[in-house]
């Protein structure tokens, strides 16, 4: 294929109409939407979705989304609308959700890859809304890269793969969300999601109650598996390099890819300066959201780079971090490497939350436990400089006559205000991050497999970084002050204080592989799935 390739400004509306009267004569075109950029024909003609295959090279049982821009266009597509659909459609459209419905005899099975179901997606684009209306007709687009390669969010990368191979190239810079749609089928019983992407399970279980996912999400699908929607084929998104995920702390992590010849980190933005080999960051480690939006142009830097031995940090699998994992472990053919036996599970939350409660379960249940809080009441941890700064800090009187720590003064003074709150963790985390990695190995060496470190301040200590999964524990705000004020003894004012120092349930959601709400309570049955989400099912055993 070689054709003439004419290039397209989203920004401009003759261009626009350009791409809509290309599209209306059954010719492709390349169009930014939020979430990947789409190779887009006319989804009604079977001719088109048969080239679209062919400029893809990709095998026509894989079925295509169909685009829409208004619920109008939806009934003539589908034979009903369920009321699953509606709900979905009312909450996330336009968006990055696709919707499997029955399909009407108006959409050709060339389309939907032989299938009698089509998915149908509501783009929030305006410029994949406005050639949609430009068009007249839906259009299919599944993403504008040749099969096996990474998904293009980046116009430069759509240029690559596709010119001279469509009649036209919409340039509308970074697509935002970065990772294509959530697929979901509302034609099962309980609707399932068949692909993970911007709008998380967890979404649509607040919409819709009973969510199931696919195995095929997570899992290897067989090589003959039948394919039921766009993504599920496991090679789809490959770049050249061969990449394995790594599944530790980030101080393993380290320290295992600084001892390895000639590899590549696909790390998180800020840990390059722990790695002493090439390092291209794809996102925040805390924001699952900016690691969708980066993956797939890190993909292609790999390869543009010549990366040959890739090691990548383990993304949550939690809200859409779901998506970036489903995306790398494709890209990694599957291959995930943990490189201690032993795992370190940070506890952390809210002050009155219930993380002692959970330890102690955990404990009873065979993991080690640390206390940092216990850690703390050493008297021989703030000693030396770091206590002679505590005292310049907060006063000479913090310390009592006997030499004791008067732990009740500095924690008023300290808690007062941000400030405050700020020099205790500049002046204590020092010394409590070098004494918890001197318990982690004491433990380690006693044989532990399952070491909970149970600290309030993990993050604030940067104690994250020891973790290979991070559980967090939170509760409603009065009830978490009604419990301090009753173990502690503290005042309203005292309880408060502390609590001001500490982070928002949100906070603990984005840095958490689960979270627990002890507002009524915690089940045996949730800790359970706790377990079996951080992948130690049979804590007793593991230790
Ligand atoms: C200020 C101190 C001496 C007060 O001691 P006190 O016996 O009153 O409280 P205790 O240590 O039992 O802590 C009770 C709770 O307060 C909260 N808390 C403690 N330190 C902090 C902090 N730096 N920031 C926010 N909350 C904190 C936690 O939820 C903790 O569980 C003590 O909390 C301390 O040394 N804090 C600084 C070190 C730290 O961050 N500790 C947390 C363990 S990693
Ligand atoms: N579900 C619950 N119902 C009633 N009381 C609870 C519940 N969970 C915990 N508590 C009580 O609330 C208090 C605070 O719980 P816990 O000490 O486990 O909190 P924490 O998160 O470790 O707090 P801190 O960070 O202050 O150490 C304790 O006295 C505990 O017994």
């Amino acid at each position: 294929m070689n054709m003439d390739t004419r290039i397209l400004d989203a920004g401009k509306e003759y261009d626009i109409k350009a791409a809509g009267e290309i599209l209306r004569r059954g010719g492709l075109v390349a169009i930014p939407t939020e979430t990947v950029y789409g190779l887009a024909g006319n989804a009604l003609d079977p001719t088109v979705s048969a080239q679209i295959y062919k400029v893809k090279g990709r095998p026509s049982d894989n079925p295509l989304i169909v685009h829409i821009t208004s619920m109008e266009e939806l009934p003539p597509l589908v034979t009903e609308i369920p009321e699953a659909a509606r709900k979905l459609a009312e909450a996330f459209w336009p968006g990055p959700l696709t919707i499997i419905m029955k399909k009407s005899p108006l959409v050709p099975k060339e389309t939907t890859g032989g299938l009698d179901t089509v998915a149908v997606r509501m783009p929030s684009h305006p410029a994949a809304q406005a050639i949609i209306r430009a068009a007249g007709v839906p259009l299919a687009a599944p993403s504008a890269n040749l099969s096996g390669l990474p998904s293009p969010t980046v116009f430069e990368h759509v240029c690559d793969d596709l010119t001279g191979r469509v009649d036209a190239i919409v340039n509308g810079g970074d697509c935002a969300v970065g990772v294509e749609s959530t697929v979901i089928t509302v034609v099962t019983e309980i609707p399932r999601v068949l692909r993970p992407g911007g709008v998380s399970v967890e979404q649509l279980r607040a919409v819709l109650g009973t969510v199931e996912v696919d195995r095929a999400v997570l899992e290897k699908p067989a090589e003959n598996a039948r394919v039921s929607s766009p993504g599920m084929k496991y090679k789809h998104y490959a770049p050249k390099a061969d990449i394995t995920i790594v599944d530790a702390s980030l101080e393993e992590y380290a320290a295992f890819v600084n001892a390895q010849p000639d590899a590549t980190a696909l790390c998180f933005e800020g840990e390059e300066k722990l790695l002493s080999c090439p390092c291209v960051p794809f996102g925040r480690a805390e924001d699952a959201l900016s690691q969708a939006h980066c993956l797939f142009a890190a993909l292609h830097t790999l390869d543009e780079i010549g990366a040959k031995t890739v090691y990548a940090r383990m993304p949550r699998k939690t809200g859409v971090g779901l998506a970036v994992y489903n995306r790398l472990i494709r890209a990694a053919a599957f291959r995930v490497l943990v490189p201690r036996d032993e795992m370190i599970v940070g506890l952390t939350g809210q002050t009155g939350a219930g993380k002692s409660t959970v330890s102690k379960i955990l404990a009873e249940r065979g993991c080690t436990v640390i206390d940092c809080d216990g850690v703390t009441r050493d008297p021989a941890l703030y000693s030396g400089a770091c206590l002679e700064e505590l005292q310049k800090a907060f006063g000479r009187d913090i310390i009592e006559p006997d030499g004791r720590l008067n732990r009740r003064l500095l924690a008023n003074r300290a808690f007062a205000d941000e400030a405050s709150a700020a020099t205790l963790n500049r002046i204590t985390h020092p010394v409590i991050y070098s004494r918890l990695c001197a318990e982690i190995d004491a433990r380690r060496r006693a044989g532990a497999r399952l070491i909970v470190l149970d600290a309030p301040t993990l993050f604030e200590a940067g104690a994250d970084r020891l973790c290979r999964r991070v559980v967090s524990v939170v509760a409603e705000e009065s009830v978490r002050m009604q419990r301090i004020m009753q173990r502690d003894g503290l005042t309203e004012v005292e309880a408060k204080r502390r609590m001001h120092a500490q982070q928002t349930d949100a906070f603990y959601a984005d840095r958490s592989d689960f979270v627990l709400d002890n507002t009524v309570s915690v089940s045996e049955t949730e800790l359970d799935m706790m377990l079996a989400a951080l992948g130690c099912a049979h804590t007793g055993e593991a230790n």
